[in-house]
């Protein structure tokens, strides 16, 4: 059974006074959609319930429906992915059209719960002529029932099919409101019905959504709740008490705690409680310069900029070490750096994993440090998709089976390794540069660093007389060197837009309400002879690209043979030390041309298509906070505002949410691990809990990934993976891994070896209103603002098939 995830082992809830009180309780039946906590949220907030969340593939506890739905008041069967006509995308949601006259309770269906009903009585479920997924139209009703004092509203729409009421009579039903088509305005599509004898009502549209009319969709629910009361009191259903603990209880799978936990405490045992630290000032020293100083060619390294504010450079020490993570094998390798370089290897499942991290953050946690800079020591790194689609509900479904490798005929090609899906640096030792004051804070978490004359006063004095790099000419010369023998492979054309053609083949069959297509280009160039050059190339490339694309997420990493170099605009995630989590996703962009201007950007972007695609990723990132959040814990700061991103403009929403420890969302109520005031632990279970980033997947989420595995047919490896930091005072920070390139074939290992591979992955979001040209179109656009700094400068711009 799929764990149920109500609240009924929330220690807050299961008091004696809890048992029997006096707050009404709804049944939310959840059908795997990216929207499900907006809906019970909006259902907490604006009614004052509590609402249990069980999910379409549930069984009903000790096999008794009946029984189980006195404890409830009402059920709303939520939107979802899928079509009402195939019984497991509905699943348990049917058995409610079964219930005895005598055991009949209020329904209301949402979107597929609406659709659900709709078949149930007579009316075929169709295909619209076209799919409306995330626009905003409005809706004439019949002014009754549960549309009292509502006789038009603004509604947004996520759907693809319809209750074709004209093609079959629904002697049952009573239509309450309709969606004039603006094309073909004669034909009426059903938006609000009531079943004539049953307490049974459905809205075909998203009350939830974030631009639906609030106060009208408001009133309508206080509308249905208001029937929905009158009707138990009518027919004596009532007194229904919350669910004893042992009723039901959330099926969590068990896994032991890992030992390999333990062994990272003990890497780790030099982090004391205390980052301390020294700033000065030194107009002129770049982040990149200060790396230089302190990390040696092609040793481990991460440099991460972090919302385009602070730049934290990573420092060796003694007490260094890494973490790999390989999904496939679950393996998970801890690599000492210093003293006898140890490695230990072992097999933990990915919830040992995250168990042991949130055990490691916890236990390490560091009490104080320089409240200026958001990371006072911990982890830099990355988590790849395929990690990702691991903390997916049903990972094994979004994984699909194991795709063959891009080239070579599924024979796997040594030059395209996978990198391992998560790679972290244990950091004692930084250096953070606020790029907004010009302070660089140097700081330490190892107790000997701290005395005088020790490890940051050196530092600080390094610093202080350091020469300040002037601009370097040698770089482009030496990367152009090893560039002319480049040979870029750009994704076929053809193959991407017979593949949008297969997403919109997903988006009209109801599966989908958008999906992230990407693709990947290879870049293969010579290995470097000489050993120094090879070691610098990497570090080199970041340069190029910091300059060319100058980016708030810019970033580098050398993490044994993966090299990463990024200049992601995008932020995933963002939490501070005390209570905040926030999520920009962008979606919708433009590409800056002669003459694009801000004005007219705005302009492009407030198109229906645009406006589409960024507002059904704003309601799944808004759902994905409310789970970790719970009600009243989610806002929307910006809904789709136009920002410049240097060779791009794009569409950007800003969503936050607030942790309150006792008063936890749907997705994380469960976990015991979360009884803590430690924002570290929440930030890392709120990862584990919304990766994928929604924007390079699509809604829903976990169907969508489904899709896009069968269609994309490859790993996207780190690109669409998340990288940043996890700070051990509690913060955190992640960017989406767009507009990078990354390598696992140009490190150490591969001195033998003639050439090196470097990945590019782009794509863009594909809606029921994309077009194959101006998809393939935004694809390269994304995709240049990396590739063109693997072309030799003077080539930069004409590089073929790479406008
Ligand atoms: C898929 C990419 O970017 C994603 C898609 C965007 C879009 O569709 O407009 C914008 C930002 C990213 O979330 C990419 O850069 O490769
Ligand atoms: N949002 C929904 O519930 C969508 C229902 C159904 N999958 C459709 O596309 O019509």
């Amino acid at each position: 059974m799929v764990p149920m995830l109500g609240d009924w082992d929330n220690p807050a809830s299961t008091s004696k006074s809890d048992a029997c009180s006096s707050q009404k309780s709804i049944l939310y039946i959840d059908a795997y959609d990216s929207f499900s906590f907006n809906v019970v949220a909006m259902l907490e907030e604006t009614l004052g319930v509590k609402v249990t969340v069980i999910t379409i593939d549930s069984q009903w506890p000790d096999s008794n429906m009946n029984e189980f739905l006195q404890h409830f008041e009402a059920i709303v069967l939520g939107p979802g992915p899928g079509d009402p006509n195939v019984p497991s995308d509905v699943g348990i949601m049917k058995d409610i059209w079964d219930l005895q006259d005598s055991d009949l309770m209020p329904v209301l269906g949402i979107c597929l719960g609406f659709q659900s009903l709709c078949l149930r009585n007579g009316v075929p479920i169709e295909r619209l002529p076209y799919p409306i997924h995330g626009q905003i139209h409005k809706i004439s009703t019949t002014s009754k029932d549960i549309f009292e004092h509502i006789p038009e509203i603004e509604v947004t729409l996520y759907h693809s099919l319809y209750a074709n009421s004209a093609s079959a009579e629904a002697p049952d039903l009573e239509y309450l409101a309709w969606l004039a088509l603006e094309d073909r305005p004669e034909k009426q599509i059903p938006m609000g019905v009531r079943h004539r004898k049953k307490p049974f009502w459905g809205v075909q549209f998203h009350p939830e959504s974030c631009k639906s009319d609030i106060v009208a969709c408001k009133t309508l629910l206080q509308n249905w709740w208001k029937m929905a009361m009158s009707f138990n009191k009518i027919v004596g259903r009532g007194g229904y008490c919350s669910l004893p603990d042992t009723v039901i209880s959330p099926n969590t799978i068990f896994s032991p705690f890992p030992d390999a936990a333990y062994e990272m405490l003990q890497l780790s045992r030099a982090t004391s409680k205390v980052s301390d630290s020294r700033s000065l000032k030194r107009p002129g020293l770049t982040a990149e310069a200060v790396s230089e100083l302190f990390n040696k060619p092609g040793s481990p390294t991460v440099l991460f900029q972090s919302n385009g504010q602070y730049s934290i450079v990573s420092v060796p020490s003694a007490g260094s070490w890494r973490l790999e993570y390989y999904v496939e094998t679950h393996e998970l390798r801890l690599i000492q750096l210093h003293d006898d370089c140890k490695v230990t290897e072992s097999c933990v499942s990915v919830v040992q994993l995250w168990d042991a991290l949130r055990y490691l953050m916890e236990m390490k946690k560091v009490d104080s440090g320089n409240k200026e800079v958001p990371f006072w020591g911990g982890f830099l790194g990355y988590f790849s998709y395929e990690l990702g689609l691991t903390c997916l509900p049903h990972p094994a479904t979004a994984q699909a089976s194991e795709p063959p490798r891009p080239h070579g005929n599924g024979k796997r090609s040594e030059s395209l390794e996978s990198p391992p899906d998560v790679s972290l640096l244990w950091c004692e030792r930084s250096i953070v540069l606020d790029n907004t004051t010009g302070n660089i804070v140097v700081q330490s978490t190892r107790d000997d660093d701290r005395a005088p004359l020790g490890w940051l006063d050196q530092t600080i004095q390094l610093l202080e007389e350091c020469s300040i790099p002037v601009n370097e000419t040698d770089t482009d010369e030496f990367l152009d060197s090893i560039l002319q023998q480049s040979k870029i492979q750009l994704p076929e054309e053809q193959k991407y837009k017979q593949q949008i053609e297969q997403c919109k083949a997903e988006l009209e069959a109801g599966e989908s309400y958008e999906l992230c297509l990407t693709s990947e280009t290879t870049i293969t160039l010579p290995v470097p002879e000489e050993e120094s050059t090879r070691i610098a190339f990497p570090w080199k490339l970041y340069k190029r690209l910091k300059t060319y694309n100058p980016a708030a997420f810019s970033a580098f990493a050398d993490l044994g043979d993966t090299k990463i170099a990024s200049s992601s605009p995008e932020c995933f995630l963002n939490w501070d030390r005390h209570s905040t989590l926030e999520m920009k996703p962008m979606k919708g962009t433009v590409r800056k041309y002669p003459g694009m201007t801000m004005e007219k950007a705005c302009e492009i972007l407030s198109s229906t298509k645009e406006m589409a695609e960024n507002l059904m990723i704003a309601d799944l990132i808004r759902h994905d906070l409310y789970g970790i959040c719970g009600s009243g814990g989610v806002h929307v700061e910006k809904l789709l505002e136009v920002a410049d991103y240097g060779r791009v403009f794009s569409m950007i929403t800003h969503i936050k949410g607030t942790i309150r420890p006792n008063h936890l969302g749907f997705a994380v109520r469960h976990m015991p691990q979360l009884n803590t005031p430690n924002m570290a632990v929440h930030g890392l279970t709120t990862l584990q809990r919304c990766l994928p980033p929604g924007s390079m997947t699509g809604a829903p989420k976990e169907r969508s990934c489904m899709h896009l595995r069968t269609i994309e047919n490859r790993k996207r490896a780190i690109y669409s993976g998340v990288m940043g930091f996890l700070d051990l005072g509690g913060g955190g920070s992640f960017s989406v891994l767009i507009r990078s390139a990354f390598t696992c074939s140009a490190g150490s290992d591969y001195t033998d070896k003639k050439l090196q591979t470097w990945r590019i992955g782009a794509g863009g979001a594909i809606t029921t209103l994309s077009t194959a040209e101006g998809e393939w179109d935004e694809m390269l656009t994304k995709l240049r603002v990396v590739c063109n700094i693997f072309t030799p400068l003077g080539k930069i711009n004409r590089q073929a098939g790479v406008p």
